[in-house]
């Protein structure tokens, strides 16, 4: 199907999100247009969220997420902040439900801007991760960055956010951490046969955490919400924090809220808007809006 689709540059605390507007379309935003759109850097992005027409009744759009290799993914909290500001401005409504690949999301824009989304059931099954083999306790698996005496990095916490996490706790800090050149081998190192988020994160006190993400298919950003949600569960498993915690990523804080009937992580935060143009979801070709108040034929 030819022509070109509304989008918005937009971002979460950071974290480079293009909405797309697929929606009254039976194609999808292809990979290969993915990759170009990613490789310009006016339009260089982390994740795409696509929306498209719903598919079960009571939903409001089914959505479709792309990393900036072209890969999908199931989950995405910053993107579907994003997509909720977006069509929250587009309706009016201030409620939301979307079905992923992953299942069904339920998030809410409050009256101060903020955004919550319901991240869904945090999956702790080694099978169901997935890991490439038997961990009976996945609060801490067996797996080392550095000398087999001395790591650097070991024994993380797995966890599946709807997407697969691994998390490393550390005492100092996560920035002092080359997490550049670590990130690849661990995404995909063998025990995630799916590729893994790795991140470093170190617990500053029971109600707060720092962390840096290296994002299966799209390498170091500013912000992931799964990933903060993967941290926020597992330092509550681990038994060093409390269930609700500030996750401080680079581009600033999330707040995680664990319920008590392990179902439900809600994670609350910003969304912002930058720019907006259309794009060829075969090819990635695009060209921004024309400003505000210029005439547009
Ligand atoms: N930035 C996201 C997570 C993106 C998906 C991830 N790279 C994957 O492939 O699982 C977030 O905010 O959650």
């Amino acid at each position: 199907m030819a022509g070109m689709v509304q989008f918005a540059k937009m971002n979460g605390l950071g974290n480079e999100i293009l909405v797309v507007d697929m929606r009254g379309r039976a194609d999808f935003v292809l990979p290969e247009a993915a990759i170009a759109l990613a490789g310009d850097k006016a339009t260089a992005f982390d994740q795409i969220m696509a929306i498209h027409d719903p598919r079960i009744k009571g939903t409001d759009a089914y959505i479709d997420i792309l990393n900036s290799d072209g890969s999908k993914a199931q989950s995405c909290g910053n993107g579907t902040r994003c997509v909720v500001q977006a069509l929250g401005a587009e309706t009016g409504k201030q409620i939301f439900t979307f079905q992923t690949v992953a299942g069904i999301l339920n998030a809410r824009e409050h009256e101060d801007g903020m955004i919550s989304v319901d991240m869904g059931t945090p999956e702790f099954n080694w099978e169901k991760i997935p890991l490439g083999e038997e961990f009976r306790d996945t609060r801490m698996i067996e797996l080392q960055v550095g000398p087999i005496d001395a790591p650097v990095l070991h024994s993380p916490s797995a966890v599946s956010m709807g997407n697969p996490h691994a998390v490393f706790w550390v005492d100092d800090d996560v920035n002092s951490y080359d997490l550049d050149r670590f990130g690849p081998l661990l995404e995909s190192h063998p025990v995630f046969p799916e590729r893994a988020n790795i991140s470093i994160a170190r617990i500053r006190s029971r109600d707060e955490l720092d962390l840096r993400t290296w994002e299966r298919g799209a390498g170091l950003t500013r912000a992931c919400g799964s990933a903060a949600c993967a941290a926020a569960v597992s330092a509550a498993r681990i038994g060093r924090t409390e269930r609700r915690v500030t996750v401080n990523v680079p581009g600033g804080p999330l707040l995680i809220d664990w319920n008590e009937d392990n179902n439900k992580v809600t994670m609350t935060g910003p969304a912002e808007w930058e720019f907006s143009g259309q794009l060829d979801p075969s090819t990635g070709h695009w060209q921004p809006d024309a400003p505000q108040g210029e005439n547009r034929a």
